[in-house]
């Protein structure tokens, strides 16, 4: 079984995370991370602080020589402002004297509308902001991030997996329906400043950014992330929580901002009739096992299985809550109507959100590929999925 844990606030003085039940022997160095880490910074309408914020990265455990080690890994992430947060968000208490007057103490009593300002400060009894946003913020997913390399690292040396994302649409920009970008394209989406695919889709996408700046306004989109080289029976039907599609929805769900989750062509197939729903099979092909499909409207998974087929999910993000041209709120304080704090943020995350959305889907197919070929070593989880798929390449001849 595979475990991530995250901790660390945003203006902390690094994050933290654990990656727990990795097999020993996969090669992951910190350049890999870094590289991950840089994607995550990309995008036009990306907040100030992705311009210079450098995401230093360390591997303080379970890493050696470039492979891991079989134990936790564990990663650690410098922040570059730390020195000018060291007093407000210092672990040990701090002088009151010392923090009289500094602007970034000032307590934050106007909640945004849409961020975790109000339900937390009310959960856990605060007075101010700070704590929650701290905590709420998406600084963390640069965590995810990191661990999220080590999985793609074992998804790619055990069956030659690879999970991509592009960006569909940014409020009403939309990409073309059309083929999937492949693994291969994906220099030239992380070359787009939306990471949308096509020149006209990137156009309109960054079009819409910019009229959203100007306006003092914030705007979301939709990303699909896909998987390819994915073999047939990861996940299982067996039982709830042991559907992929589930899993997969409860983490890509587990990301800041994220409100809705579609397997394949998920809302579309509930408008169509089950004769134009589903993927019709035949055999022979180039297919896993002799059978291919005339389409993937299911996203290649069926009964929470893989199904060999590449492996398709879409995210809805919402519009940042930190709305320039602030939203009204009340003034926690006084108890009297006042306009949300407003401080640097992202007009539209959608583009860096994607880098995300693909290291919390590696996590959870790394878990599901840990928990079909096991073992203790990248070695014996290959040898194991060998024999797997040699097996299920002589299935249907056996079968019939
Ligand atoms: C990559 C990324 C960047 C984000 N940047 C910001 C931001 O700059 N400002 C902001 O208010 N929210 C930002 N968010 C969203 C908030 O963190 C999120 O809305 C908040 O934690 C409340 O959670 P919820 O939206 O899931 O309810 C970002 C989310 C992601 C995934
Ligand atoms: C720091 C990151 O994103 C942050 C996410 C975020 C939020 O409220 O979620 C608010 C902003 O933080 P700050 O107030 O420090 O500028 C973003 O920059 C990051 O992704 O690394």
């Amino acid at each position: 079984m595979l475990r991530w844990i995250t901790a660390g606030e945003s203006h902390g003085p690094a994050l933290a995370a654990i990656l727990e039940g990795m097999v020993a022997g996969v090669e992951v160095t910190s350049d890999d991370v870094t590289r991950q880490l840089a994607r995550r910074r990309l995008g036009f309408g990306r907040s100030p602080r992705m311009g210079f914020e450098t995401d230093r990265i360390e591997f303080v455990g379970g890493v050696r020589h470039g492979r891991t080690q079989g134990g936790p890994v564990a990663v650690q992430i410098e922040n570059a402002e730390w020195p000018k947060w060291e007093k407000v968000m210092s672990a040990d208490p701090v002088d009151a004297a010392e923090l009289d007057g500094l602007a970034r103490n000032e307590k934050l009593t106007r909640p945004r509308p849409g961020h975790a300002d109000l339900p937390g400060m009310q959960k856990y009894g605060f007075d101010d902001a700070r704590p929650v946003l701290e905590r709420a913020s998406a600084r963390e997913t640069a965590s995810r991030t990191a661990l999220g390399t080590v999985a793609r690292a074992y998804l790619r040396q055990l069956l030659g997996a690879e999970v991509i994302s592009h960006v569909v649409s940014i409020g009403e920009a939309q990409a073309p329906e059309g083929p999937l970008p492949l693994a291969a394209d994906l220099t030239a989406i992380d070359e787009s400043p939306v990471r949308a695919f096509g020149a006209e889709a990137t156009d309109a996408m960054v079009a819409e950014v910019d009229a959203v700046r100007k306006a003092g306004d914030t705007v979301g989109g939709v990303i699909e992330v896909i998987v390819y080289g994915l073999p047939p029976g990861l996940g299982s039907h067996v039982h709830w929580d042991r559907r992929l599609d589930a899993r997969l929805a409860g983490v890509l769900m587990g990301v800041q901002a994220m409100k809705g989750v579609e397997v394949g062509d998920g809302f579309t197939t509930a408008r169509r009739w089950g004769s134009a729903a589903h993927d019709e099979i035949d055999a022979g092909g180039e297919g896993p096992a002799g059978v291919t499909r005339r389409s993937n409207r299911a996203g290649g998974l069926e009964g929470g299985i893989t199904n060999g087929e590449p492996l398709r999910v879409r995210v809805a993000m919402k519009p940042i809550s930190t709305v320039p041209r602030a939203l009204s709120t009340v003034d926690v304080a006084t108890g009297e109507p006042a306009v949300a704090i407003h401080q640097r943020s992202d007009v539209c995350a959608v583009p860096r959100a994607g880098v995300v959305l693909e290291s919390v889907v590696a996590l959870v197919l790394a878990d599901a590929a840990l928990e079909k070929f096991g073992g203790d070593s990248l070695v014996e989880s290959r040898r194991n999925a060998e024999s797997y798929l040699r097996e299920l390449e002589q299935w249907w001849p056996r079968a019939r």
